[in-house]
């Protein structure tokens, strides 16, 4: 389990991170979301130890995280780690190596990994000589290999085609699976949504919302939609709602008044026939509207 608490950072005026606290679990995966200059780079930076924090801590399993923590953690950095020049495998052996990894298994776990994502005849060849997504392929096989005990990738997903992404969080299901906090920035709503157990979502430097969407979902208003054979717009005139839209004989409202759906139900049916009254699930994408607005 990884916590990040109270984390600060500053520069100059500027307060880029401000008092952030959440925790990655042991095996999820959390989406890190939150707008351009929101602050996810410079946390995951001082996640890495790569950026002093002002105040604040991370914590592996409860206590302070340690260099040689870090050293066992897979990080993918904003500007990418891995030397365009220099040919794959012999790159990826390198920093495996690095994390302690012996060189004949680090050589195997890079051509296995190539060979899934069927870069396997292209192990030889330097990093530019690749497609923008299939570099980015092997920047992912970077960070995940030699066991790591904790995955950090901040925007893991920009640029990958849907097979590519599919088989990227594929690879970091599987990692999270061993037990792995795995954290990764997106702007991706879509993908956090369909990929991670939980999200935390940063603006202007601090904590918006976090938990699992359940959990956001249960924290903003339910709206409910009626559908009947008749128009809709009396739903306006009936008290204790909050109608947001009406078309036809659809009408989307949120319930301010306990009893008040009962009374719009009772009239709807004297109306005529009622083809559907549903609570309305928020979409991500609302969810982080409503939070960041
Ligand atoms: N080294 C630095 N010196 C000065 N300001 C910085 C530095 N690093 C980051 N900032 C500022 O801190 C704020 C947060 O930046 P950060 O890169 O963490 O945001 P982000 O959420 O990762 O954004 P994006 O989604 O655009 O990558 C921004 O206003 C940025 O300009």
């Amino acid at each position: 389990m990884l916590d990040v608490i109270h984390l600060t950072r500053t520069f100059g005026q500027l307060t880029a991170v401000d008092d952030v606290t959440f925790t990655v679990p042991a095996g999820q995966m959390i989406g890190f979301v939150g707008g351009n200059g929101a602050g996810k780079t410079t946390t995951m930076r001082m996640i890495m130890g790569l950026l002093a924090p002002d105040s604040g801590q991370v914590n592996l399993n409860g206590r302070p995280i340690t260099r040689s923590d870090r050293s066992r953690f897979g990080y993918m950095p904003e500007e990418r780690g891995l030397y365009a020049k220099q040919p794959i495998l012999s790159q990826l052996i390198y920093l495996a190596e690095l994390k302690g990894m012996t060189r004949d298994s680090a050589a195997a776990e890079a051509s296995g990994l190539m060979a899934r994502f069927g870069l396997g005849d292209r192990l030889k060849d330097k990093l530019e000589k690749l497609s923008l997504g299939n570099q980015q392929r092997v920047q992912i096989a970077a960070a995940v290999m030699a066991d790591p005990i904790g995955l950090i990738l901040d925007e893991p997903f920009s640029g990958l085609d849907p097979k590519a992404v599919d088989e990227m969080a594929g690879l970091l299901a599987e990692r999270a699976s061993r037990g792995v906090p795995v954290l990764f920035s997106s702007h991706q709503l879509d993908l956090i949504d369909r990929l991670c157990d939980g999200l935390v979502i940063l603006a202007n430097g601090r904590v918006v919302a976090a938990g699992t969407k359940d959990d956001l979902e249960s924290r903003g208003a339910t709206k409910h939609r009626l559908v009947t054979d008749t128009d809709a717009g009396w739903v306006r005139d009936v008290p204790g709602l909050r109608v947001d839209a009406v078309d036809g004989g659809t009408a989307l409202f949120e319930i301010l008044v306990p009893g008040a759906g009962d009374d719009l139900l009772a009239q709807a049916l004297q109306r005529g026939h009622v083809i559907e009254f549903t609570p309305v699930r928020p979409t991500l994408s609302e969810i982080y509207r409503e939070v960041t607005a």
